[in-house]
């Protein structure tokens, strides 16, 4: 019998029954950083949990869909995902996209690759010791984790600069970001990948993530049969606005992954 959508509030277990149900039409998307990895000072140290990537390829095998959205660029995720060969890669919120071997860029954002090389330059001459700057080919985020004192001026100097050359600046964990002034956003990514998805969960932790619970909300607005599941991974930075706007929190990305082992023993195993 097939099990009704579910009503908000709701279980995990009536959740995971309703996913299991329709696996054929559901879609899984992952942020990577605070969800999947925990959280490092130094960016380039980040890994996936020990779990996550035999979870997520075991998941991969039994939905329609499972993607890692993130604001890391693709041949980041590469290095840590390539094992994964059916898992979808969106990079820099979406302006990157691995595609059949290849990493798509979205053409609009192309034309800021030498602003970006130029203010990474400067931020690394005029920024405190203690920022850590992270260049992204179309994007710079300028961190200051191990500084936390330092968050003032590195914002200020961000929207400084986005004022300067046209850019936009999104806020983060301890970081701000100046990305080029190219709408697109994890909403979007998410708007399009459930396009022919009948369920879909969001796993994220920060802000940008916000838009992705929008994004699925916004679609079981319009469609009564769509289910939609947004799961925040708790942060003491962010504080309860992700968590607030979730159906259910999980404490941390060891928990994301015991929570996917868990519900995929109400899978049927792949055929
Ligand atoms: O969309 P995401 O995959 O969550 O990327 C968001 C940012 O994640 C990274 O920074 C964050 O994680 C770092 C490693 O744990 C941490 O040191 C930093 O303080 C966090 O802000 C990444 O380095 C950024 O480029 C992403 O924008």
């Amino acid at each position: 019998m097939e099990t009704a959508r579910p009503t908000h509030p709701l279980s995990p277990a009536e959740a995971w029954r309703f996913t299991a149900d329709h696996a054929a039409e559901a879609a899984f998307f992952f942020d990577f950083d605070g969800v999947l990895s925990p959280v490092t000072d130094d960016p380039d140290a980040s890994q996936p949990t020990p779990s996550a990537l035999g979870v997520l390829e075991e998941l991969a095998g039994v939905v329609a869909k499972v993607a890692i959205v993130s604001a890391r660029p693709v041949s980041f995720l590469r290095t840590r995902f390539a094992a994964l060969s059916h898992v979808d890669l969106y990079g820099l919120y979406g302006l990157e996209v691995w595609h059949e071997g290849e990493v798509i860029t979205e053409p609009a954002a192309l034309p800021w690759v030498p602003t970006m090389a130029d203010l990474a330059q400067r931020a690394r001459t005029e920024l405190p010791a203690g920022t850590l700057v992270e260049y992204k080919r179309l994007s710079v985020a300028l961190h200051y984790r191990t500084a936390p004192q330092l968050g003032d001026v590195v914002d200020r100097w961000a929207n400084d600069q986005a004022e300067r050359v046209g850019l936009r600046v999104q806020g983060g964990r301890m970081v701000a970001e100046l990305k080029p002034p190219v709408d697109q956003d994890k909403g979007m990514v998410i708007t399009e990948g459930i396009r022919n998805a009948g369920c879909a969960w969001y796993f994220g932790d920060d802000m940008s993530d916000l838009k992705a619970f929008d994004a699925l909300r916004a679609r079981a607005a319009v469609d009564p049969a769509f289910f939609g599941m947004c799961v925040a991974v708790a942060n003491p930075e962010t504080g309860a606005e992700v968590s607030t706007a979730a159906d259910l929190t999980l404490e941390s990305p060891d928990a994301v992954a015991a929570f996917l082992a868990e519900g995929l023993r109400g899978f049927r195993p792949a055929r």
